[in-house]
């Protein structure tokens, strides 16, 4: 397979979507082909996970969120490999090994849901303190159920403790704290990163 595949998670409030934005926009202008996109992706799937998390729990958002992802895989991250592209996705399979085990499915039934997904080429986990997150949560607001106050340093542990199982399935993580560094300077550094990785594809 030809192109890069990278993807983003952490807990809400990291800087994901901050980082999507502004990493895409160095490699863009830095000459490189990118697709930036996001799970949920913005397909009807995705949209339904991602407008309805008050209506879909457990099990079942769990099995929607992978619906939603191995159709955009197969029709939009796939496709865009092979056409030679660099693909950076906001959130992927780490997302669900904490949010859905956090909404109550083992943590088993999602690893093995998950299976069949495509490992990244990098596997970024932002992060903050949980202090930080906080803050950054209660003054941009909250974007669904799973975010509420204490869900940050909650989900923040979550990937922490997840470190060990991310090796083993396929998404080593490459941590990047945001916690005291401007969004312009963490997507720079990450930027660099993925330029190396894409010259030595
Ligand atoms: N490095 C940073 N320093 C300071 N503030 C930041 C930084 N990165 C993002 N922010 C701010 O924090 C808030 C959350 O950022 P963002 O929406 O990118 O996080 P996210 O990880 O995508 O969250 P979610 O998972 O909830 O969508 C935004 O108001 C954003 O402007
Ligand atoms: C990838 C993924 C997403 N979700 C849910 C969690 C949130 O409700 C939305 C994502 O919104 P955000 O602005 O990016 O925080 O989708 C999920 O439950 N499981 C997943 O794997």
């Amino acid at each position: 397979m030809a192109g890069l595949f990278v993807t983003l998670d952490g807990p809400g409030g990291a800087g994901k979507s901050t980082l999507l934005r502004l990493v895409a926009e160095h490699l863009a202008a830095s000459g490189h082909p990118v697709l930036a996109t996001r799970q949920p992706s913005d397909r009807q799937l995705g949209q339904i996970a991602r407008h309805h998390t008050a209506t879909f729990t457990g099990t079942a958002l769990a099995c929607l969120v992978a619906a939603d992802r191995f159709h955009h895989l197969a029709a939009e991250i796939q496709p865009a490999l092979n056409a030679d592209q660099l693909v950076i996705c906001d959130r992927y399979v780490p997302s669900s090994y904490v949010l859905q085990n956090l909404d109550g499915v083992p943590l088993e039934y999602v690893r093995q849901l998950n299976a069949p997904a495509l490992r990244p080429a990098l596997a970024v986990l932002v992060t903050a303190p949980a202090a930080v997150l906080e803050q950054r949560l209660a003054d941009r607001g909250a974007h669904s159920r799973f975010e509420h106050p204490g869900s940050s340093a909650a989900e923040a542990d979550r990937y922490a403790g997840l470190a060990d199982v991310l090796v083993e399935d396929g998404f080593p993580p490459h941590w990047v704290d945001t916690g005291d560094v401007p969004p312009q300077v963490a997507a720079r550094t990450i930027a660099d990163h993925v330029s190396a990785l894409w010259s030595r594809r």
